[in-house]
C-alpha cells in the first residue's frame, strides 16, 4: 500500500456525465503496469471514508456499502464475495459511476482513464459489427478514420479476432463476445481496467484464456468475482460480507478464511 496525500477526485463521471460508451471517460493520461518497463506512474486509488446508501421506493434508506477506507496501488487485486455483498458497487465507485453518499475517492496522480468489463458484454457492444464497434471506441482517441481502421485491425489482432472485423456481434460465442468487449476497452487506452465477473459467461477454456488476457495487459487491473482461481492471480484480495469489507489480505490467506466464512466450515480445516 502507498501514501496518498494530494489526490485527483472523479467528479464527473456520473449521472449525465457517464461516459456514453462503457470504459471510455475524457481524461488521457498515460498507462499503468504490472511490470513497469518503461517507467509509467503508478496509479494510486485512494478511497476515503466512502459508504453508499441507497433509498428504497417504500422510503426507507438501505446502506448497501458499509464505510470503508482503502488505499490501492497493486497491479491486480480482486474483489470477492457472497451475491449482493456489495462488489460491484465498490467498483462502480471506483469506476465513478456511483457517487459515495459520504466521504471521497481520490488517485494518484491523476483520475484514470478507466475501462469498464461487465459480466455479459452485450452490455457494452453497442455497434452491430465488430469492427465498428472497436472503431466508435476509437472515436475519441484517434481522428482519422483510415488510422481507427489501422488500429481496430491491429487491436482484433492482438486477440485473435483479426477475422472478425466484418463479423455480425451476434453470431460471436459468449469467448469472442468477451474478448470484442476487451478490445473496445482497450480501445481506449485505459489507465486502469475494472472488471466486474469477466469470466461468469466463460467456459473452462475461454475463461482461463481471458484471465490471461486481463492479467497480461500491463494496466492496473480491480476486478470482482466468483472465481477463485482467478482472485488467486491477484496481488491483493479483499473479501466483502453484508456490504462490509471484512478481510484484506494477500490471496492464499484471504481466499482461505472467504472459503471457511462461505461455507461456514470452522478454522483450521
Ligand atoms: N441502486 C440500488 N438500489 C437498491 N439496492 C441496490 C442498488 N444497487 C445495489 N443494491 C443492492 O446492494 C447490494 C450489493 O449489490 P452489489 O451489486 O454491489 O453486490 P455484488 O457483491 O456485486 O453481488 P453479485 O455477486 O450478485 O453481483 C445488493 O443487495 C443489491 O441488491
Amino acid at each position: 500500500m502507498a501514501e496518498m496525500t494530494d489526490g485527483a477526485t472523479r467528479s464527473t463521471l456520473k449521472g449525465a456525465d457517464a461516459p456514453a460508451h462503457p470504459g471510455q471517460s475524457n481524461e488521457a493520461v498515460q498507462s499503468g503496469s504490472r511490470v513497469p518497463a518503461s517507467g509509467p506512474q503508478r496509479l494510486v486509488t485512494e478511497v476515503d471514508a466512502v459508504h453508499v446508501a441507497v433509498d428504497l421506493p417504500d422510503g426507507s434508506r438501505r446502506t448497501i456499502l458499509h464505510e470503508l477506507s482503502l488505499t490501492l496501488d497493486e497491479p491486480v487485486v480482486a474483489v470477492v464475495g457472497a451475491n449482493g455483498s456489495g462488489k460491484s458497487t465498490l467498483l462502480r465507485l471506483v469506476a465513478g459511476l456511483v457517487a459515495p453518499t459520504a466521504g471521497e475517492i481520490r488517485f494518484s496522480p491523476a483520475v484514470p482513464r478507466s475501462g469498464f468489463i461487465f459480466a455479459n458484454p452485450q452490455a457494452q457492444i453497442i455497434m452491430p459489427v465488430v469492427g465498428e464497434d472497436i472503431e466508435f471506441s476509437l472515436r475519441e482517441t484517434v481522428k482519422s478514420r483510415a488510422e481507427r481502421t489501422r488500429r481496430m485491425r491491429e487491436i482484433l489482432t492482438q486477440l485473435e479476432l483479426g477475422h472478425r472485423a466484418e463479423s455480425s456481434v451476434y453470431e460471436l460465442s459468449s469467448g469472442e463476445r468477451q474478448k470484442v468487449a476487451l478490445a473496445g476497452v482497450l480501445a481506449t487506452e485505459p489507465e486502469l481496467v475494472i472488471a466486474d465477473e469477466p469470466t461468469t459467461l466463460l467456459d473452462l477454456r475461454n475463461a482461463a484464456e481471458f484471465r490471461r488476457r486481463l492479467l497480461e495487459l500491463q494496466v492496473p487491473l480491480l476486478l470482482a468475482t466468483h472465481d477463485l482461481e482467478f482472485a488467486a492471480q491477484a496481488d491483493r484480495v479483499l473479501v466483502f460480507d453484508q456490504g462490509r469489507l471484512v478481510d484484506d489480505d494477500e490471496p492464499a490467506a484471504a481466499i482461505a478464511r472467504y472459503r471457511r466464512l462461505a461455507l461456514q466450515e470452522p478454522e483450521g480445516r
